[in-house]
């Protein structure tokens, strides 16, 4: 008994399509005869995972396992960011949008990824945060960035995180430029900017080379801003990004910091791995090397997405009706 580690499950029972809830028994068997005493809280709404995770920490869990998507993985990091002790964090990707656990090749198979924790193999990485809120992944501002709100649940859980590229295409024509102000080290930048990315891994929402140096545990964002730009050149710098090769494009700004100051303005809404965080100015600072998490020790993920051609996408500039208006009702 003694020397048994103690983790604690926090799930969205919701997430997934319930996959979390459905597989829940099982899960806790796996977990309990790998070795880890667990014991489990349901979240119960919006920040609740937040307040879990704290209160895990609190009680002295040695492991907290996030399992859902990646609006639940998101709140648990903002409850563990700010404490001092911050016991190693298991994903388990169970959600509709699972963007993170793919960016570290963390299974979709759920039984996989609860070997993936029972290994207890795990690497540090950097957490970006912005004002008292954290990321892990990607912040970001400007106008395909507030679409992931907008786009409706059913859409996802048809094709998954691939729906917020198609609600991006179709939202293209209503591009709007903002004016941005950039402070960094060296750099300063007044331009009129289509969006910014702050991104601490190379791979985002279906574009798996957009920041192709980001490394999750240099201390450093890699930071993307497209100019102000029609939309032809848009069309062509997104196509760039889906091959990695957006980075030398007139229209691209690209740089590497630890540290950033972004203003403007317009008002302008910040998005945090998906998930809405308030509006500009902000500060955002990569704290290095701030959250252990357990990884296949093998980097042999069997996590893929669909490809696009298979998705029979339908692009506004051929079909503007299309798309959603059916779709997404009931
Ligand atoms: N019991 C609950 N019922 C409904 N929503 C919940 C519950 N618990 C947590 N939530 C909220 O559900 C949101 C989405 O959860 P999560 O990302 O895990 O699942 P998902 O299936 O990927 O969802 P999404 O539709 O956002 O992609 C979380 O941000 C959280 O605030």
């Amino acid at each position: 008994m003694a020397g048994k580690k103690r983790a604690r499950l926090i799930y969205n029972p919701s997430s997934g399509r319930e996959e979390a809830k459905r597989r829940l028994p099982e899960i806790l068997q796996r977990l309990e005869r790998g070795g880890l005493e667990t014991s489990t809280h349901a979240t119960i709404g919006e920040g609740d995972a937040t307040l879990a995770a704290a209160d895990a920490i609190e009680r002295g869990f040695d492991i907290i396992i996030a399992a859902g998507g990646d609006g639940t993985l998101y709140e648990v990091i903002n409850g563990m960011a700010e404490k001092e002790y911050r016991p190693p964090l298991g994903i388990l990707p169970l959600g509709t949008t699972n963007d993170f656990a793919r960016a570290l090749n963390i299974p979709r198979n759920w039984e996989a990824a609860v070997d993936v924790i029972l290994a207890q193999y795990s690497q540090v990485i950097d957490v970006g945060k912005v004002n008292q809120r954290y990321f892990i992944n990607i912040a970001g501002g400007g106008s395909m960035t507030e679409l992931t709100y907008e786009v409706p649940s059913k859409l996802k859980t048809m094709i998954g995180q691939m729906a917020y590229y198609m609600k991006g295409l179709e939202k293209l024509p209503r591009l709007r430029p903002i004016e941005l102000y950039i402070k960094s080290g060296e750099v300063e930048l007044h331009e009129e900017v289509m969006l910014f990315l702050i991104s601490n891994s190379n791979s985002v929402g279906g574009f798996e080379r957009l920041a192709p140096d980001a490394s999750l545990s240099d201390g450093l964002f890699d930071v993307l801003i497209l100019r102000k730009c029609n939309l032809a050149e848009f069309i062509r710098v997104v196509s760039l990004a889906l091959r990695g090769e957006h980075l030398n494009d007139p229209n691209v700004i690209y740089l590497q910091t630890p540290h950033i100051q972004v203003a403007s303005p317009d008002y302008v809404q910040i998005n945090l791995d998906g998930e809405f965080g308030g509006t500009l100015p902000c500060v955002f600072t990569n704290l290095p090397q701030h959250l252990r998490i357990f990884i296949d020790e093998t980097g042999q993920s069997t996590y893929k997405n669909p490809p696009l051609a298979n998705l029979n996408l339908k692009l506004p500039w051929k079909n503007r009706a299309g798309v959603d208006e059916h779709e997404e009702e009931e």
